[in-house]
């Protein structure tokens, strides 16, 4: 049994009105199905997008407690899992909201399992690690950049595209504290958990969803991190 998490970032399933790009959303649970055949099961880890960022922004000013705005990013989350579970299976959502709960779902017969976050003062990327962790899983993480860049390549156009980075030089890079609604790309914990656990990560962009079918085909797409 193959088992890779994937990580569908936000920024992939929201167009700029906020409104899910349903035909992308479609697209890609195709593409899911379609690798998630034989023996590779598939657990997809989805951001919060818009919506989160929509809620925390506006709660912000009211609710001075950063752990009470990651809730309301974390319930985003777990909605834009709901969706696509509801979607991919047309049943009733089940979406695990601790990894004990993923751990039981896994053993079960569904190939494809959709979740959103876990816990404040971390990001879905971080829950896609500890997922990946939890279950001995490779871990692909799907934004909207072809890998990781020399710097933000939407702030720094001379930015370099890298093939493959270590994950040292990836904690430097990404070490400052950050807030809800933040987490860029990566937060803090998960490096270490990737570190730790020296899981097979690849950064790649998500459209096309065929992106992902290649990274579990093996091949050399967007950005290995290498463990050590
Ligand atoms: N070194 C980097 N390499 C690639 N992207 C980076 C880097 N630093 C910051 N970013 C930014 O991180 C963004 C992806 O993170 P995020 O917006 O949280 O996406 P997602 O919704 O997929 O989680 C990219 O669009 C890019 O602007
Ligand atoms: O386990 C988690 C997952 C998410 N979040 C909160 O939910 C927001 C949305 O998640 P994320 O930023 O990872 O989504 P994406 O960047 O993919 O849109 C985060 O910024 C956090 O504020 C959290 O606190 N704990």
């Amino acid at each position: 049994m193959k088992r890779f998490v994937v990580k569908l970032g936000g920024s992939l399933l929201f167009d700029d009105d906020g409104l899910v790009k349903i035909d992308f959303v479609k697209n890609t649970l195709t593409v899911l199905r379609e690798a998630a055949k034989d023996d590779t099961k598939i657990i997809v880890v989805v951001g919060g997008g818009v919506t989160a960022r929509k809620y925390i922004h506006q709660a912000r000013p009211y609710v001075e407690n950063e752990s009470a705005l990651d809730q309301l990013g974390i319930l985003a989350s777990r909605l834009n899992a709901a969706l696509l579970h509801s979607i991919y299976y047309k049943t009733f959502p089940v979406i695990p909201s601790s990894l004990e709960e993923l751990a039981r779902i896994v053993a079960s017969a569904l190939p494809v399992i959709f979740m959103g976050g876990l816990q404040p003062g971390q990001s879905t990327t971080t829950v896609s690690a500890l997922a990946a962790e939890a279950t001995g899983s490779q871990l692909i993480i799907a934004t909207d950049v072809e890998g990781v860049y020399t710097a933000d390549p939407k702030r720094d156009p001379s930015a370099k595209l890298l093939k493959s980075v270590s994950i040292d030089s990836l904690i430097d890079i990404f070490s400052k504290v950050q807030k809800a609604g933040e987490y860029r790309l990566f937060d803090s914990l998960t490096l270490q958990i990737i570190k730790r656990a020296k899981i097979h990560t690849r950064v790649l962009k998500g459209d096309p969803p065929e992106n992902i079918i290649r990274a579990i085909e093996g091949e050399d797409i967007g950005t290995l991190i290498e463990p050590a």
